[in-house]
């Protein structure tokens, strides 16, 4: 089950459909959630659901991560460790407190379990099983939670990188995601979707900021890596020493330096690949990327050279001419007001066959007369996240082109 490309077609995928955790997203913590506002849960649902199915019309088959993780949990007897790995990565620190969460936790329906960890652990749920009470009792208005919510756990493309078979998983640049990559570390392992798949890079502290919206791939051995506002200059430099000299999956990756900004957070948020040949950017970048090459030489190290253009770096690797599609249209204004709203988050389903949200409507314009299938999805609440169609979407296997 092999991830060889952006564009071949899509065959199976894993989702999640945003839950409760959405409703307990408040004004005082939005930034530190990574949200830039409060979608509405009913609405966001319904629009996921019109994700999941224009999918299925289409022919691919759909996983979702709770789902998933609920079945391993019960079949192997994981529900204790996985719920002390959550505790590790949260800010618990009174001992009575972590035995009243542990508790909490364990005595739920393993399907409670799962969504009690992505929706969140309210401090006044556990305050009957508590001891002693404790300071965190007088802290409950300023942060009412113990296990703070998983709102961007919808964006399951951000938890890993499936490359071949192989998954890397991705190390979050911010505290509060990254309990969500526990998901991905544990199905990786004990799933038999994921059977033949090895973890490349396991150990999630290290390296920090690596994350799957800034991985393309681009062909069967080579990556283009966004050095962004989420995956750092080491991430990088450990990525290509991994997979280009110690496990040789991959012959090149490609960097592309974009501005470490949050409207243009991972490098997905700016280009995708839409066809053999076409990839879309937003124009408001263009002249601020740098462009590298990264190779394995002949002393078992790795070269970096700076590259002339983005164009010229695809067409050197693709081996044929390359056009890429401006979003928005050639006014700054539309073009940003469209990148905002996730108009270069394209999904390709096949190649030249991609899904977007409806909103865009000049960005979806363009690529149709580009010659460019859309398909057109409701977003208007989703999008709030700040993610569109690739974001939410983590590919287990495409066809090979
Ligand atoms: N690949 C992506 O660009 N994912 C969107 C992530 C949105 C999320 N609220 C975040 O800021 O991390």
């Amino acid at each position: 089950m092999k991830v060889t490309s952006e564009i071949g077609p899509l065959q199976k995928v894993m989702l999640y459909k945003p839950g409760k955790e959405l409703e307990y997203l408040f004004p005082m913590y939005l930034e530190e959630m990574l949200f830039d506002e409060i979608p509405w849960l009913k609405r966001a649902q319904e629009e996921h659901d019109g994700f999941s199915d224009t999918l299925k019309k289409a022919g691919v088959e759909i996983y979702y991560v709770d789902e998933l993780m609920s079945e391993i949990l019960d079949r192997n007897n994981l529900k204790k460790q996985f719920i002390t790995e959550h505790l590790n990565l949260s800010d618990i620190a009174n001992p009575d407190t972590r035995e009243a969460v542990f508790d909490y936790l364990m005595n739920k329906t393993t399907t409670e379990t799962v969504k009690t960890l992505i929706k969140g652990l309210r401090k006044d749920y556990v305050e009957q099983l508590k001891k002693e009470s404790s300071f965190s009792d007088l802290t409950k208005e300023s942060f009412p939670f113990y296990l703070s919510p998983l709102p961007s756990m919808y964006f399951t493309r951000d938890h890993g990188i499936k490359a071949q078979d192989d998954i890397i998983l991705s190390s979050m640049f911010n505290m509060s995601r990254k309990r969500e990559t526990l998901f991905l570390k544990y199905l990786v392992e004990y799933h038999p979707l994921f059977a033949s798949s090895k973890p490349l890079a396991e150990d999630l502290s290290w390296p920090h900021g690596l994350e799957g919206g800034d991985v393309l791939v681009l062909k069967e051995d080579t990556l283009i890596v966004g050095y962004s506002e989420r995956t750092t200059e080491q991430a990088i430099e450990w990525l290509a020493h991994n997979l280009l000299v110690q496990e040789e999956i991959f012959k090149e990756i490609l960097v592309v330096e974009i501005p470490k900004k949050r409207a243009y957070m991972h490098l997905d948020t700016v280009f995708t690949m839409l066809d053999y040949d076409k990839f879309l950017l937003y124009p408001g970048i263009k002249d601020a990327i740098h462009c590298y090459r990264l190779r394995k030489n002949s002393h078992g190290s790795v070269d970096s050279n700076k590259e002339e253009s983005l164009s010229s770096m695809l067409e050197k690797s693709l081996d044929r001419p390359v056009k890429i599609i401006y979003s928005g249209e050639q006014t700054p204004i539309t073009a940003a007001r469209e990148q905002w709203g996730d108009s270069t988050n394209t999904l390709a389903i096949k190649p030249g066959k991609v899904i977007c949200y409806n909103r865009n409507e000049r960005t979806n314009e363009i690529l149709n007369k580009e010659g460019i299938e859309v398909l057109e999805i409701e977003g208007s609440e989703l999008v709030r996240g700040r993610g569109g169609p690739r974001c939410m979407s983590f590919p287990i296997m495409r066809e090979p082109i």
